[in-house]
């Protein structure tokens, strides 16, 4: 049994309008996604703005009123409240934010932003609970005297690092990390991302891991979804995204990765100008009259892509035959 098994989720947004403020449509933020989070790995979640990452992290942890399909956490769908009670929840899953100056509370010391969740769920004593956020600054390299700082006084790599020890204060196992790294420089951003490593190793957590970069990715997913217009279009390992990419969608993605060797500029402009031609002439292909995902097709016991069966089997057969 998986962590998490994400069975054919919907989130519906309703749109409303009128005088009567009544319901005439609905966002299908996400419509049907299936994926499962095996314990201690770092799955991804990639895909542009507005492809439904967001809605999705929120679900699973509660945050969003579900339409359809169940979440299973160690078995039992939390999707019900009841569920999330029992098991204790909100005290095993957390969430780390991208904008880590409005997901701190401004007014609040550093001792108190990082020792609420211990206040919530373990009632520790005083001594023991500033023992605890003492470790926890230490684990995430910042110095004592930040306990008595407010978040405004750090740099944004600094903030999301008191995010991560805020996070991780109650020893959860599952963190939903939604674009921990966006707002941080490419140095910030590696530093961060390697706090994230060692307390996942420290800790044993688990990370739902949300990204609009597989730049980023690559270095922390052994496992990727990629996601578009609400559907996943493509789930494989890191090897099976990166080296054999199938979905139209997923080769724009990779191609989007900005490439730092000078020397390789050009070839990787003309192969993104490649993609980008394809993508033009043959897009009818990858998605169905109304313009939405197929069903995920197995290629491979680890990779899956949207595609219809003989498309995608024939792509892979082709991917195959590039490779050899
Ligand atoms: N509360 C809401 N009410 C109505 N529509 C919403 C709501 N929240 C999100 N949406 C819509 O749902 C879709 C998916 O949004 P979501 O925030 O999940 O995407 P995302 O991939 O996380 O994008 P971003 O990275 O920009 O946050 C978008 O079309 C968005 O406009």
């Amino acid at each position: 049994m998986s962590l998490v098994e994400i069975k054919d989720l919907k989130v519906h947004y309703p749109i409303r309008s009128g005088f009567w403020n009544r319901v005439t449509d609905e966002v299908p933020a996400v419509d049907g996604i299936t994926f499962n989070i095996e314990a201690g790995e770092t799955y991804g979640l990639v895909g542009e703005s507005g492809s439904g990452k967001s809605t999705t992290g929120k679900s699973v942890v509660g945050l969003e009123k579900v339409t359809g399909g169940s979440i299973l956490y160690n078995g039992q769908d939390i999707t019900k409240k009841a569920n999330r009670r029992k098991l204790d929840y909100n005290h095993d899953v957390q969430m780390i934010f991208q904008d880590s100056l409005s997901s701190l509370n401004p007014r609040k010391r550093i001792e108190d932003i990082i020792a609420e969740p211990l206040r919530n769920f373990e009632h520790l004593s005083k001594e023991d609970e500033k023992l605890r956020v003492l470790q926890l600054l230490d684990i995430v390299g910042l110095d004592a005297d930040a306990l008595y700082k407010y978040p405004h006084q750090f740099s944004g790599g600094q903030r999301q690092r008191i995010g991560v020890a805020r996070a991780v204060a109650t020893n959860p196992k599952l963190i939903i990390a939604d674009e921990p790294v966006s707002a941080l420089d490419l140095s910030v951003q590696a530093q961060v991302l390697n706090f994230m490593k060692k307390i996942q190793r420290e800790f044993g957590i688990s990370y739902l891991f949300i990204s609009h970069d597989l730049g980023v990715v690559r270095h922390m997913c052994n496992n990727i979804a990629i996601m578009n217009r609400g559907r996943l279009v493509e789930i494989g390992t890191r090897d099976d995204i990166y080296n054999h990419p199938l979905h139209i969608y997923t080769k724009r993605l990779l191609a989007a990765i900005p490439e730092t060797n000078v020397n390789q500029r050009a070839a990787h402009r003309a192969s993104r100008l490649a993609v980008e031609e394809v993508y033009r002439e043959q897009q009818d292909k990858y998605y169905d009259d109304e313009g939405k995902a197929y069903p995920l097709v197995a290629v491979s016991p680890t990779h899956s892509v949207a595609l219809p069966e003989t498309i995608a089997k024939q792509l892979a057969q082709q991917e195959t035959e590039v490779q050899a």
